[in-house]
């Protein structure tokens, strides 16, 4: 695997619905990002940030309004013959014949895609060889989305867009697409996914981007992100201490403290420093520091920081 082979790149992208000035709206405002090969990126932002209109721009099913695309050196609006049998597309609603069955529904598309796989492997990597002679208006939305991941996947794509791949899925099936995806990627496949679901993100991103109106406001792998966001430690304050008598916080590598009730929080970047400057404290008064609780950011309070503070900045829509 070459990691400086960029396959998908966004330069500057924009996009807008409807006239210039105030009658339109500008949905995609500068965005540039790359995706190397074999890597998985995710888009991530608040409803309505961008995320679906940049990645149909990538696809080719729109032409950027400014700035340009490329997905495996082509431009994949102008370019799409070239492109098309190379990239797999898992949309936000697949609209699908309701009356054909899933095991039609396949053997319908794999007539349009060269080198398609057989009909029962794809519904077999989505788990959906069990309903395959059931019709499509009989299976669950979260089945439905399954079948869009099958045709997604049928021409084995060197490239794969994923847009909410797993909304609507219940825990297990969750964890089964993620599985389906990890496969993906270490079978060398380059996948851009947006997903709601932090967790998602965090479980299987290589790179990601958070968006708010249209920008791209943060970025890096899911530690780069979270990094920037203090890790907290809580605790009780032990009956008769206050928090003036700990070690002085500053030199513990504390930035903020909060004490409500006697519940302590220290936010730190040291997670380290500061945890073992309290244990020790702790230690030599022989107190019990009660609840004691240590943990670095989660991706999802580094996201609703990020976007609390674009809210409050972004006010140009
Ligand atoms: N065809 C359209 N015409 C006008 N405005 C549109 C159109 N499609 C999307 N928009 C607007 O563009 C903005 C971005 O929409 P988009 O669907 O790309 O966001 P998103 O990040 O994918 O949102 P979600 O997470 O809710 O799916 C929204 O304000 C939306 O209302």
């Amino acid at each position: 695997m070459n990691h400086g082979d960029s396959v998908i790149t966004a330069s500057g992208l924009r996009r807008r619905y409807g006239p210039a000035g105030d009658k339109g709206y500008e949905a995609v405002r500068d965005v540039s990002f790359d995706v190397r090969r074999g890597e998985l990126f995710a888009l991530l932002g608040t409803n309505g940030a961008g995320k679906t209109s940049t990645v149909e721009l990538l696809e080719g099913l729109a032409r950027p309004t400014g700035g340009s695309a490329r997905v495996l050196g082509h431009d994949p609006y102008a370019e799409r013959r070239a492109v098309r049998p190379r990239i797999g597309m898992m949309l936000q609603d697949g609209g699908f014949p309701a009356e054909l069955t899933a095991a039609e529904t396949v053997t319908m598309w794999a007539g349009c895609t060269s080198g398609a796989r057989p009909v029962d492997e794809a519904l077999g990597l989505v788990r959906l060889d069990g309903r395959r002679d059931v019709r499509v208006k009989q299976l669950s939305g979260g089945e439905r989305r399954r079948l869009d991941l099958a045709l997604a996947l049928l021409g084995r794509p060197e490239v794969l867009f994923l847009d909410e791949p797993t909304t609507g899925l219940d825990p297990e099936a969750r964890h089964t697409t993620w599985e389906l995806v990890r496969q993906l990627r270490a079978e060398g496949t380059t996948i851009l996914l947006t997903t709601h679901y932090l967790e998602e993100a965090e479980a299987l991103a290589d790179q990601l981007a958070i968006m708010h109106r249209g920008r791209i406001v943060a970025s890096g792998t899911p530690g780069e992100v979270i990094g920037a966001y203090p890790a907290r430690i809580r605790f009780a304050m032990p009956d008769g201490w206050f928090v003036g008598d700990l070690p002085p916080l500053g030199e513990l590598g504390v930035l903020r403290h909060e004490e409500t009730d006697g519940r302590v929080e220290l936010q730190t970047r040291e997670l380290q420093r500061t945890l073992t400057g309290l244990l020790l404290w702790a230690r030599d008064k022989d107190v019990e520091l009660e609840g004691l609780d240590a943990r670095t950011a989660s991706l999802e309070e580094a996201f609703l920081a990020i976007a609390g503070t674009a809210a409050e900045s972004g006010r140009d829509a």
